[in-house]
């Protein structure tokens, strides 16, 4: 078997691990953009290597505004990661998607305000890459499938806006984004999902619903507790989903993800410095003279 991760999964809110991951090895990484959350856990599951990271730390000490999503995507690159799948709580902004159920968008809208780092590029060097499908819609379709053999109700399709936290949304909030046509909310997708596509690697979000957020007349406002609850009770079901869908994984990808950054460089190459260049050589050198 090769060493190389097929898969790699990057656990929100309450998945801080896998715990049926065998053979593991625990990897202290570092990256040109700084350390990743945590150590990458990489291990077997269900006969195909399989890298974990926990988006907040061990122990939940990182907010969605702290995470270095930079270093956890150019990590899961080091390690040679060709797909990810980002395991997500979210509040939910319609009545169909109800709190234990699970959505896999189709789309994001970045409504984030403290200027996370968006991007690999810059420092002379620069970059527009395409995002106006930001998931990979190969893998989307077998995460669909893995997470429906579970027997959780399942729903594809749907914008998840990301916002910045850590305070969950006003009611005037929550409801402009509903008639904005949002369908799931939270704090993290932006920019791991650009960031993601910048690294050449297939991306998508698995969304718990953990609540109705604030804008359900009926229904409690969101609360830390709430999310929580609902996840212990869904906990299974994640973890069931990540061992089917490894043995739906095709050997090699047929998506244009892994092409993404073609054409998408508009700096003459003379120009770029050589620091510069270091820095993203794994993103760029295959496009660049040598
Ligand atoms: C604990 S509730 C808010 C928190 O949960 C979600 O995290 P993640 O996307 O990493 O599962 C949400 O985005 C917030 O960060
Ligand atoms: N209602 C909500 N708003 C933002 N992030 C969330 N994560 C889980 N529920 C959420």
């Amino acid at each position: 078997m090769s060493n190389t991760p097929i898969l790699g999964v990057i656990g929100g809110s309450g998945l801080y691990a896998i715990s049926s991951l065998k053979d593991i090895e625990t990897l202290e990484m570092n990256t040109p953009f700084g350390k990743p959350s945590a150590p990458l856990v990489v291990g077997t599951l269900n006969e195909k290597r399989v890298a974990f990271l926990a988006r907040h730390g061990i122990g939940h000490t990182i907010n969605p505004t702290e995470v270095n999503y930079r270093a956890n995507i150019y990590a899961m690159k080091m390690l040679g990661v060709p797909q990810i799948v980002s395991i997500s709580a979210c509040g939910s902004l319609r009545e169909d998607y109800a709190p234990g159920q699970i959505v896999i968008p189709d789309q994001v809208f970045d409504f984030t305000r403290r200027n996370r780092l968006q991007s690999f590029f810059g420092d002379g060097l620069v970059v527009h890459v395409g995002t106006a499908n930001p998931y990979c819609e190969d893998l989307t379709a077998r995460v669909y499938q893995a997470v429906s053999q579970t027997g959780v109700i399942t729903h594809a399709g749907g914008t998840l806006i990301t916002v910045e936290g850590p305070r969950f949304s006003t009611k005037a909030e929550s409801n402009l984004f509903r008639s904005w046509g949002m369908s799931i909310i939270g704090m993290t997708a932006c920019p791991e999902v650009f960031l993601a596509r910048e690294a050449e690697i297939c991306y998508v979000t698995l969304a718990h619903v953990t609540d109705y957020d604030v804008w359900r007349t009926s229904t409690e406002p969101v609360s830390v507790e709430m999310v929580v609850q609902t996840l212990n009770n869904n906990t299974h079901a994640a973890q069931q989903a990540l061992e089917n869908l490894v043995g739906l994984l095709p050997e090699k990808r047929n998506c244009g993800c892994g092409d993404a950054l073609k054409d998408t460089i508009i700096t003459n190459p003379g120009l770029i410095q050589s620091e510069t260049r270091r820095k993203v050589r794994l993103l760029v050198d295959k496009y660049l003279p040598s």
